[in-house]
């Protein structure tokens, strides 16, 4: 369903003041460095935390309603707040938080039971979902005797077996290893895909029928890769505030802040176009792109990875006096660590990295407090125009697609470890 979400909340110092609409069957990947707010933000949809203002309504039905600093469920009326057990929204975390006394099929039946659905018509369902989630030889099991990998797999079937409206996922890999981790995501974007598929649930005999709309779905991730896997747009989150959203490709493909360019593995500085071959930085670099640059006058943001930037220690340097020359600027070392793809150098002062094979820097001696010329390659800058505020892109249905091939194995005698 349409989850609608207008907040105001104060922790202490720190702020959150977020609009943002999610459609049916679309997932959002929120993303944002440690304390941006992530976490706050499914509080308050989840009804864990009531805001200090603000508004949350869930297909038309308002979930929140709180419209100054008083206590939302105050005498006035005004107010109100749904509370959290009644909200019809699955929160995942990344601890599975299982019933640590019940088995598999009794914890995935549990919810079901709860929302008023018979003792055998719950565990005929349970089944099915564990089976969905390739653990059917698992079912009667007690949490402690599955792996961190499994239980975080019995508590999707936990979370998708009661059909919510809103799907709340708060970095549900974390905790996982790579390869449980990769499982995990499969699996989610496989049943997300499902679920997406309006009224599969229904069609497939198992749903309860009435939930005919795709929930609306948000992943909290510090990883790229859940939502390149999972997400159809990215909202960047920077100290209670969403700095970017937009479609995952343009987001991340086209970084607008230096959280995502960083996340790609990009450097990002801002500058604005001087000359129609030349961009100047505030802090005076100049760059000239082989690539056409927008008008002069345009604010834009040169893009780069590391790997395209090389270091030459200024000892070495014929005539070594301060770079007149685009595409290249005086740093001095301040790192020097492993990196993707060689030795990661960062700078004083400068949030540019610079990535260089072992061999480079071993040739030149170089060590950490040494000045260098840093030069760039100019085929390998980007340049476009900068996002000057959070674009307004409407949130948008998804169509449905389920996966053809499964590959997460289900049914008996096929469950993954
Ligand atoms: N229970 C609380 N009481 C007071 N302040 C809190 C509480 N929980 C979080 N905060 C503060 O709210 C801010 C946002 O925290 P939040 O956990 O939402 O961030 P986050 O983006 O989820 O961080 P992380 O990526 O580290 O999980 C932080 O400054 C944090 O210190």
């Amino acid at each position: 369903m349409m989850v609608d979400v207008d907040l105001l909340v104060h922790r202490g110092p720190f702020t959150l003041d977020v609009s943002v609409s999610v459609a049916p069957g679309e997932t959002l990947a929120l993303l944002g460095p440690n304390g941006s707010g992530k976490s706050t933000m499914l509080a308050a949809i989840a009804g864990l935390l009531t805001p200090d203002r603000g508004t949350i309504v869930v297909g038309g039905k308002v979930l929140t309603q709180v419209s100054d600093a008083s206590d939302a469920s105050d005498a006035s009326g005004r107010n109100s707040q749904v509370p959290a057990h009644r909200r019809r929204i699955g929160l995942l975390g990344q601890d599975p938080l299982l019933f640590p006394h019940l088995s598999a099929l009794e914890n995935v039946a549990f919810g079901l039971r709860s929302q008023g659905i018979t003792a055998s018509l719950a565990r005929a369902r349970a089944r099915q979902w564990i089976e969905d989630v390739g653990l059917a030889s698992f079912a009667d099991r007690r949490p402690a005797e599955l792996s961190g990998g499994q239980q975080q797999r019995i508590a999707i079937a936990r979370v998708l077996a009661t059909e919510p409206d809103v799907l709340l996922f708060d970095e549900p890999m974390a905790a996982l290893d790579v390869q449980n981790a990769s499982l995990v995501r499969t699996l989610l974007r496989e049943r997300l895909a499902e679920r997406h598929a309006a009224r599969h649930a229904t069609a497939a005999g198992r749903g309860t029928g009435r939930s005919s709309v795709a929930p609306a779905t948000i992943v909290v991730t510090h990883n790229v890769v859940d939502a390149l896997v999972l997400a159809d747009r990215v909202a960047i989150l920077d100290r209670g505030r969403i700095i970017d959203i937009g479609v995952v490709a343009r987001v991340l493909g086209q970084p607008a802040n230096l959280f995502a360019a960083t996340l790609v593995g990009l450097n990002l500085i801002e500058g604005i176009v001087e000359t129609p071959e030349l961009v100047r930085t505030p802090d005076g670099r100049r760059f000239s792109p082989e690539n056409r640059l927008p008008p002069v006058g345009t604010e834009v943001s040169v893009v780069f990875p590391p790997s395209a930037v090389t270091v030459s220690s200024v000892r070495a340097a014929t005539g070594a006096t301060a770079p007149a020359m685009p595409n290249s600027w005086r740093a001095t070392l301040e790192l020097l660590e492993p990196g993707v793809n060689g030795i990661r150098l960062t700078f004083c002062n400068d949030t540019v990295a610079a990535e260089a094979p072992p061999t480079q820097l071993l040739a030149q001696q170089l060590s950490a407090g040494d000045d260098v010329t840093a030069s760039i390659d100019p085929a390998a800058v980007t340049v476009y125009p900068r996002q000057s505020a959070v674009p307004k892109v409407p949130a948008v249905p998804k169509v449905p697609a389920v996966p053809k091939v499964p590959a997460v194995p289900k049914g008996p005698g096929k469950a993954l470890p």
